[in-house]
Parts: structure tokens; C-alpha cells; sequence
């Protein structure tokens, strides 16, 4: 069976009467496993979908797992800058140092980070003729360079240079400060900023550069004035020191902490990324509900992120000893790897706390990179100044991982450049014997605490902070012992009311049903394995907590679904169906009433355990991975409900083919169609024999020979399990539905099989007449709306004159009558002469049926949406323009006055007969009304298309009360809303 689907499928072909394509469906109990076994089994199955996940994002497992070579060679490249721009004395062995011939006073402009304009020195002593002649032979006698005048800025004393350097910071390089003594003393004082500046790897040494230069020229000519001899000799060399090449600069040293923090933030980001994404797309909800064990989640997460730590870690030190970094040769591979290691796998629990706070998957490049910033800024500070801060402070800063990250760096660091690094029998030694510090051991531990207090506190966050359905757990949880048994009770019932049958509007069958139910809970009905109930909802409420006040999505809703049959739940959107069905699911908490699913409440958390056991579901939107593939999917699914391994290719396999999915069982769900996902979303819920399946709008974007299929796979796997549908489809719901319900705005409104609602709910019977010349033409054709034919007007007579009706449709090769219930008694005959003057009207054929369940659909949405609008004042604008005559401001006004005079009433949404304002005149003492036409949009939601013509108000229609508010808009005219008033005499309104 399965091969020929599959060669079906291969081929394209949808036969749908060749009985190859038919679904199959074992039916036969399979023992699906539970407890530790299940844990294992479904354990496994979410490693290996975190593995093909993290393979499949290819960018991001390549940026992760080579993150550390990256940042290693561009760590290479930073030092070989650093070094190349260094004094190169520093970087090479110097045996028998050069003097230094000093060199000349340079330009202010050479200064790093000086301000324009700017002066090359400035002094002070300008009262003294002798020392302006000082000054002037320093500026002349600059080698190779005499200064200009503008380019030195004097002073009268050195109080005045200080108050001009204060105000004027960097825009001198330095200033000297004469005093002339006597005539043979003449003092002088030198002023620089003496910290050493860095620029692109080159270090500003103030003394070489701008004091000795100074120095020197001072001294030569203060000494040339004071000898009188203008052509004294005055040579001055300096010498280093003979070295080795000690001062190497250490780009680890400098700003190796800021790039092994970035190694370790792209696992970092990965994970948030995609726990985030996991909850984002509510895949996690919908493992739940098969029945995933919270605990094989996390861990599958946990054990894939640390085997990816593992690797990044090695990578990180095998590239960094391959680079002859001394932090990563002289220290310990073991240290060297705990300190990685640890670090990253503290970081794992800092990212599933965080990745508890967020909702969107987007966010977590921007949390990590929030993380980095801080984190490279925190991890640096010094632990002098850390330590001068209170104990508890100390310690909540110990909880931010990269700050102990940073401590270990800093030690790695230091041991490496002052001795031999630290060994793995060093961890717990402080590099000074007997002096207190932190040691390496100290910093490790932290990182498992920093692990620990992280995962529970994730594990906390998850339970407490509302899911995507807004479900959450107490804050206090974990105090309930029922959290740890599993036992919780299950929530009490008391609080269903009691029928009230008296004050009750509701529908006698919607009653009759509500009192099945209660009846059968005074019975304490248990729904046995006997019993042919499977799903019993007893006053079933929901409320949503919203900024304006509580929102009643589901308002007691009472009815059982059979076993065996398919019941479908109908409603325009926004009636309550998904709310009900993630109810029985347990995606949202009831906030009223209970439902058991074969005995099992909702309410109770090990009732919920059981149902999730025995439950197959099709969510509304498809939850599905982008990356996995159709086949790779329902394995996953497969193995989380706990189906047997040894059973699990046979039955992928057929679950594949009974939704012809067999071709496509390797194509990833990113790349299949709408319609394909949703098949893949039935299988899905069909997987593993449920006892009920719920299908929330399973053949949305299925076109129609797919369509048909699914509507015979879930026709055949009604088989020995219920079904729960919701669509949109009517056709989809007449065709399928064993019984069918439809809710509007919370509430049931009525219940029954499809003949029943339409017998009850539709308009009446619907009779077709067809024209024998026109038979052969199917569409109507442009002037086919020309009706006034002879054995058109003929018919059209007939009907009128036995039935008093008039087409709801017509053209030339059909009428369309819809024939009131009231008259059901009188069809008999009316047909039989009908028949009898079949040829003398020309009448081909002649069709009766009842209305369709759009029709019973849209009567009763109209009704609910009504009966809202009424109390809660939804109103829309009906715009009229009267052929009658009008009454306005006391006034008769003549048709043709007001032929072009537009009417504007504001009437609650899905009102029927709308009574026009101040038509009432002798002819209509009750005025007129017409009849309003309601559809639905694309999105269901009911919307006016048209309305009849207008007529007389019958004397027996009943006005409906109406809370609706006044209008804003002065405009619109106040109007009166009947109910469906009996047809009148000269009823000429046409519907459209
Ligand atoms: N989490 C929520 N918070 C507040 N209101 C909600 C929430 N979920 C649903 N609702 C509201 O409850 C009402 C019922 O929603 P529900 O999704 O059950 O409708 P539905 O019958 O399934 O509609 P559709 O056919 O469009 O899927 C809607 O008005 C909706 O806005």
C-alpha cells in the first residue's frame, strides 16, 4: 500500500479513486514507552535536532567554531602593529648602544593629541632685556629649524604661563620659566606633562622629545650670554643602556582580554539565539503538548552546548599556542582549558536565564553585544579596587561570569609574563607566598558557581514569566509539593453555575445538550472505555486579563464530543474556537468549568500528563523548523509522543504517504509550500494512533485535490478515535462533520448534525428551476439578467401565486427560490403542479434542497454579532438612499426631491431589518424598512454588502431594544431594528 502511494506520489498522479492513494491507518494499540526510557528516547531525539539545527545554520556554526582562529590571528597582527611602531631599540638586542645626538626642539604640531593653534614652548621672564636675548638665540639656534616668534607665546612671570596652560590646555608642548638673579646668576625651571602617550602603537616620551631639547639649548645659551662668549662649544650625548630585546609588547598583555571576551560571545549569542527562536515560533509549546519532558529539553540544549564549548575551547588554546603566545605557552593546557571551559559553560547558564527574558530571537545579537560591552569594560577593573568594595557587593559582582572571566586572564596573564606560568599544581598558590590573594582555583570554582545559581535560575524564570499563551506558573511554584509529585490537584468545579433555564435565550438544542452533560456529571459519568463520550466540556470559561477590563473569550461552554465521529466547531473569527481547543490542550489554564478528556480533567496536572499521552495535535499555524526536513519531523514527533524506535521508520513512513508527503520526505519545511506544511501539521497530529486529534483548521492553503486527500485521510482516521475540527470551510464542515457546533462571541450557539442546523437555522428550502433551451449553458452569460422572458415571468407568477415568493436569484437559464419553513405543508401540491405544467413553462428541472450551512452559518453569526453589537454598541453606518417619500424636519419632500438625498443610520453590526427614520406616513404608519445584507470578509469577520428596497413596516414586527450609544456624527438618523418580521403582501425587495 504504501509503495504504490509512493509511486503515486512520484509521479504526480491524485487518483482519488484508485484505492493505492487511499490513507492507511494502523489502528492496532502501540505501546508507546513512558518514564526514564521516554526521557532517553526523546533526549536523544532533540540532540540530534540540535545537531542538524546547528549544521544547517551554517553561518552561524562557522562564525562559532572559528570565532577563536579568527581572533587569534587578528591578536598576531595586533602585535606585530604594536611592535613595529615601537622604539625599535626596544624590539631588538642592543650590545654597544649609538649616542644619541639630541635633537632639536620639534614642532608643537608633531605633540600627540595637540591642539591648533599651538606653540612650540612657551616662557616666562619677559621683563629681563638679557633673558629675551636668551629666548631669541634658543629660537635662532635651533638646528636645522629657527623657530618663528609666532610659534612662542611669553610671559612676565611663571603664575602668568599657569593660568594661561590651565585655560588653554594642549596647545603647548612645553614652557621655561628665566629668572635673572644678579648679573652673573640667571636661574631657569622647565615645565612639561610627563605621562607617556600612545598613538597608533607609537609611545610620546615628553622627556626625550620636548624637556632635553629644551635642557640643553637653555643651558648652552644662558651659559653663552653669562660667558660672553657667543660662540661657545656646548655638545651634550646621551646613551641607553646596552639590552637585550626585553620590551616586546604584549598584545595579549594589552588587549588580549577584549578578544578571548569576543571568542566566547558567539556561542553565547548562538544559544540565546536559539532557545529564543524555539519559544518565538512556540516550537517548544507544541513539543510540550505532545508530551516532552521538560527536563530532556533543557538537557539537550546543555549537552550540545558543551560539547560546542568543548571544541571552541581547544580550538581557542591550540591556536594560541601555534601563535607562541606566552600566555598560552607558559601556562598549563589543563588550566588553560578549565579556564575556557568553565568560563563558556557559566556563560551557558547566564544565557538561558537571559534567554527567559526575551521574546523575540532577533534580540539576542543585541543582548550580546550589551554583554561584551559591559563585560570587557567590568572584567577589567582591578581587584585592588573591587576589593575596597562591601562583601555583598563583591560577591554580586562575582555573578557576572566575564568579571571572574577577566580575573583569570589577568592571572594567566601576569604569571606568564613573570615567570613560568601557572601549573595545574599552582592553581591554588599565590604568586607572593604568604601574601593573600584570589588564586586561579578561587576563579574556576566561581565559574561553577556562576553555572549553578545561573541554570536554576533559568529553570525558575521559565516556569514564572508567561509563555507565548501568556501561561505561567506561581512565583512560589516549587513550595507546592504536587510540583514534585506530579499530583497536583486538579482545579475545583464548584464554581459552574446552575442552569437557568427560565431566563435562558439560548437555543433548545444548545440547552438540551447543557443538560446532558450536567446530568451525566450528577451521574459522576466516569467516562469509562465503555462509555462513547471522549470529551466532555462542562461549563467551560476563559477570560483574558486586559488594560480595559477582564475579556470573556470563552463564555461556559457545555457540550461532550463522541468517539468515532469527527465534531467540527464553527465560528467567525474571534468566537472562542482556538481558545477552547488550547483549553483541552493545555496551552492556556481554564478560568472556568472543566473538560475531561477520556476522564482525564484538564484542570489537574497529572489528568494533563495523560491527555497529552493520548492526544494528536494540528495547530492553527504551522510549528515547524525551517532547517528539518518533513521526514526528519515527524521522527522528532515521533520520538517525543514516545513511539517505539523499532516501529518508528515503518510508521513515519506511512503517516508519510498518507498525507502524499513520501516524495517530499526529504525536503527541509522552509522550502515547502503552504499546503505542504499543513499536510506535514495532520500527520503530525495523527502520529501515533491518538485517541482524539484536534485539527485547528488543518486544509488552510491546500489546494483542492490535496484538500480532498486530507479530507480523506481524517474521514479514515475517525476510526476508533475522535476528532475535533475547526475551519472555515462550510463545505469542508458539511462534508466532514459528524455533528457540528457553532460558537460566536464565546458563546455555543447551536449544536446538531449539519441536516438539523440547516432545517433549524437556514432560511427554508431552496428551489432551483432550470430552463430546458438554457440547459446546456452552465455560466451566465452577459445579458442573461434579462429575466422578462415569457416562461420566466410564468414561473415567476407561479411562485408568487401559491408560495408569495420571489427569486433570490435569477438569470436566463435558472430561477432561484428560497421557499419560507411555513410553507414546507403546501409544496407538496404546489409541486405536483408544477410538474404538470413543467412543459408549458419550459422548465427543464426542477431542484429542491435545503439552504446550505454558509447560510445557517452566516444567520447565526449575524445573530451573536447582533446581539454584541446591541450591547456593547458596535455599530456601523448604513448608508440609504430612500425611493419613498420622506419626512424630514416635518416636511413632505416628493421622491423626486430627494432621489439623490442620502440617508446615513448608525445600526449595530448584523441587524437584519432596519426601520428607516420618519417615513411613517398615512399609507405606512410604521414607516419602511429594509433588509440588510451581511457577508463575511476574507478575514470572517462580518461585513454589510447591500440591502432590499425598502417596504412597509408590518404591523406585527417587533422592535428590538437597543443599547447602542448615540452617534458622535450628527448625521446619521436614529433608526429601529426589527426582528424577522412576517413577509407582507406586496413584499418587491429583491435580496442583493
Ligand atoms: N492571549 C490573549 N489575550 C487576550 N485576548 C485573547 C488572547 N488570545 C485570544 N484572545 C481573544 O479571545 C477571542 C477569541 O480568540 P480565538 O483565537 O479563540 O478565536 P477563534 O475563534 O479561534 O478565531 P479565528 O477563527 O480567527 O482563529 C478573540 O477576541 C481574541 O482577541
Amino acid at each position: 500500500m504504501v509503495e504504490d502511494v509512493h509511486k503515486d506520489d512520484e509521479t504526480g498522479a491524485l487518483c482519488m479513486a484508485d484505492h493505492s492513494s487511499e490513507p492507511t491507518m494502523d489502528t492496532a494499540t502501540i505501546q508507546v514507552l513512558v518514564g526514564i526510557p521516554l526521557l532517553i528516547q526523546q533526549f536523544g531525539a532533540l540532540f540530534k535536532k540540535n545537531i542538524i539545527l546547528s549544521l544547517r545554520n551554517k553561518k552561524a556554526f562557522i562564525g562559532q567554531l572559528f570565532s577563536p582562529v579568527v581572533f587569534i590571528l587578528l591578536l598576531v597582527g595586533v602585535e606585530k602593529v604594536l611592535n613595529s611602531g615601537y622604539m625599535s631599540s626596544r624590539t631588538t638586542d642592543v650590545r654597544d648602544p649609538e649616542p644619541l645626538v639630541i635633537p632639536p626642539i620639534p614642532p608643537c604640531e608633531t605633540k600627540f593629541y595637540v591642539q591648533l593653534p599651538c606653540y612650540d614652548f612657551a616662557w616666562s621672564g619677559n621683563a629681563s632685556p638679557r633673558i629675551q636675548s636668551i629666548v631669541e638665540k634658543i629660537m635662532l639656534n635651533n638646528p636645522g629649524r629657527p623657530i618663528p616668534s609666532i610659534k612662542v607665546k611669553s610671559f612676565k612671570t611663571s603664575d602668568d604661563v599657569n593660568a594661561w596652560l590651565y585655560s588653554e590646555p594642549l596647545h603647548c608642548a612645553a614652557a621655561l620659566h628665566f629668572v635673572e638673579k644678579s648679573a652673573t646668576v640667571i636661574s631657569y625651571g622647565i615645565q612639561t606633562n610627563d605621562s607617556e602617550t600612545i598613538l597608533r602603537g607609537v609611545t610620546e616620551d615628553p622627556v626625550f622629545k620636548f624637556q632635553l631639547p629644551l635642557q640643553i639649548v637653555a643651558d648652552r645659551e644662558i651659559a653663552r650670554v653669562l660667558a660672553i662668549t657667543p660662540k661657545l662649544n656646548w655638545n651634550v650625548e646621551l646613551k641607553e643602556f646596552a639590552h637585550p630585546s626585553t620590551e616586546y609588547v604584549s598584545a595579549m598583555a594589552s588587549a588580549g582580554w577584549v578578544f578571548l571576551l569576543a571568542i566566547t560571545m558567539f556561542p553565547f549569542i548562538s544559544q540565546i539565539g536559539s532557545l529564543v527562536a524555539e519559544r518565538e515560533l512556540k516550537l517548544r509549546q507544541a513539543m510540550s503538548i505532545m508530551g516532552l519532558y521538560e527536563s530532556a529539553y533543557w538537557l539537550s540544549w546543555l549537552v550540545w552546548d558543551t560539547v560546542m564549548i568543548c571544541i571552541a575551547s581547544l580550538l581557542t588554546i591550540i591556536v594560541g599556542i601555534i601563535s607562541r603566545f606566552d600566555f598560552f605557552v607558559q601556562n598549563s593546557f589543563v588550566v588553560l582549558f578549565l579556564t575556557f571551559f568553565l568560563f563558556q559553560f557559566s556563560m551557558i547558564g547566564f544565557a538561558f536565564a537571559v534567554s527567559t527574558l526575551l521574546s523575540k530571537s532577533s534580540a539576542a545579537n543585541t543582548v550580546g553585544f550589551f554583554v561584551f560591552i559591559v563585560g570587557s569594560l567590568t572584567g577589567m577593573a582591578p581587584s585592588e579596587v573591587v576589593d575596597q568594595f562591601s562583601k555583598i557587593f563583591r560577591i554580586l559582582w562575582n555573578f557576572f561570569p566575564p568579571n571572574i572571566f577577566g580575573q583569570e586572564v589577568t592571572k594567566l596573564n601576569t604569571a606568564s609574563m613573570t615567570g613560568n606560568g601557572i601549573a595545574w599544581s599552582g592553581i591554588n598558590k599565590c604568586p607572593l607566598p604568604g601574601a593573600p590573594c584570589s588564586t586561579m582555583g578561587v576563579s574556576l570554582k566561581w565559574n561553577l558557581a556562576n553555572f549553578i545559581v545561573w541554570f536554576l535560575l533559568a529553570l525558575y524564570l521559565d516556569n514564572v514569566i508567561p509563555n507565548s499563551s501568556g501561561v505561567r506558573k506561581s512565583v512560589i511554584y516549587f513550595l507546592n509539593p504536587g510540583y514534585w509529585t506530579g499530583s497536583s490537584a486538579g482545579g475545583s468545579t464548584s464554581e459552574i453555575p446552575l442552569l437557568d433555564e427560565k431566563n435562558s435565550d439560548r437555543d433548545e438544542d444548545v440547552l438540551e445538550e447543557e443538560r446532558t452533560v450536567r446530568d451525566q456529571m450528577k451521574e459522576d459519568y466516569k467516562m469509562s472505555n465503555d462509555s462513547n463520550i471522549a470529551v466532555q466540556i462542562r461549563g467551560l470559561a476563559k477570560a483574558y486579563p486586559g488594560r480595559t477590563g477582564t475579556y470573556h473569550a470563552v463564555k461556559g461552554v457545555w457540550m461532550n464530543f463522541e468517539k468515532d465521529q469527527l465534531f467540527c466547531l464553527l465560528g467567525p473569527n474571534g468566537a472562542g474556537k482556538t481558545t477552547t481547543i488550547n483549553c483541552l490542550i493545555g496551552n492556556i489554564p481554564v478560568t472556568g468549568g472543566d473538560a475531561l478528556i477520556y476522564g482525564n480533567s484538564v484542570r489537574s496536572s497529572i489528568g494533563m500528563t495523560n491527555i497529552r499521552r493520548i492526544i494528536g495535535v494540528c495547530p492553527q499555524f504551522d510549528i515547524l523548523w525551517p532547517e528539518i526536513s518533513c521526514e526528519e519531523h515527524l521522527r522528532l514527533f515521533g520520538s517525543i509522543k514516545g513511539l517505539p524506535p523499532s516501529l518508528l521508520d515503518s510508521i513515519v513512513k506511512e503517516a508519510l504517504a498518507n498525507v502524499k508527503l513520501v516524495g517530499a520526505a526529504g525536503v527541509r519545511a522552509g522550502s515547502c509550500s503552504g499546503g505542504m506544511k499543513r499536510r506535514l501539521s495532520v500527520a503530525g497530529a495523527l502520529l501515533g494512533d491518538p485517541k482524539l486529534v484536534i485539527l485547528d483548521e488543518p486544509t488552510t492553503g491546500m489546494d483542492p485535490i490535496t484538500r480532498r486527500h486530507v479530507w480523506d485521510v481524517i474521514e479514515y482516521a475517525k476510526k476508533g478515535r475522535a476528532i475535533v475540527l475547526t475551519t472555515h470551510s462550510m463545505e469542508e464542515a458539511d462534508i466532514l462533520g459528524d455533528r457540528i457546533a457553532i460558537v460566536a462571541k464565546g458563546k455555543l450557539r447551536c449544536i446538531g448534525t449539519s441536516i438539523r442546523l440547516k432545517s433549524r437555522f437556514g432560511t427554508g428550502l431552496v428551489a432551483t428551476v432550470s430552463f430546458a433551451e438554457n440547459t446546456s449553458r452552465q455560466f451566465p452569460v452577459d445579458g442573461d439578467a434579462v429575466t422578462d422572458e415569457p416562461h420566466h415571468l410564468a414561473v415567476k407568477q407561479f411562485f408568487k401565486h401559491h408560495l408569495n415568493v420571489v427569486p433570490k436569484e435569477e438569470n436566463k437559464s435558472f430561477l432561484t427560490f428560497v421557499i419560507p419553513r411555513d410553507k414546507e405543508k403546501l409544496l407538496s401540491d404546489f409541486f405536483d403542479k408544477l410538474e404538470d405544467q413543467k412543459n408549458e413553462f419550459g422548465v427543464g428541472d426542477i431542484q429542491l434542497g435545503l439552504t446550505t450551512l454558509e447560510e445557517v452559518f452566516l444567520n447565526i453569526a449575524k445573530k451573536a454579532e447582533f446581539e454584541n453589537a446591541l450591547n456593547e454598541g458596535n455599530l456601523v453606518t448604513l448608508t440609504l438612499t430612500s425611493g419613498k417619500k420622506l419626512r424630514v424636519a416635518g416636511i413632505i419632500i416628493s421622491f423626486l426631491m430627494v432621489a439623490s438625498l442620502q440617508i446615513r443610520s448608525l445600526i449595530p453590526k448584523g441587524a437584519n431589518y432596519v426601520g428607516i427614520p420618519k417615513t411613517d406616513s398615512e399609507e405606512n404608519p410604521r414607516g419602511v424598512l429594509v433588509e440588510v445584507i451581511w457577508e463575511q470578509d476574507e478575514n470572517g469577520f462580518l461585513k454589510m454588502s447591500g440591502h432590499s428596497k425598502e417596504y412597509p413596516v408590518p404591523p406585527n414586527a417587533k422592535i428590538v431594544a437597543s443599547n447602542a450609544k448615540p452617534s458622535e456624527d450628527p448625521q446619521p438618523m436614529k433608526a429601529s431594528f426589527y426582528q424577522r418580521p412576517t413577509p407582507v403582501s406586496n413584499n418587491k425587495y429583491r435580496v442583493g
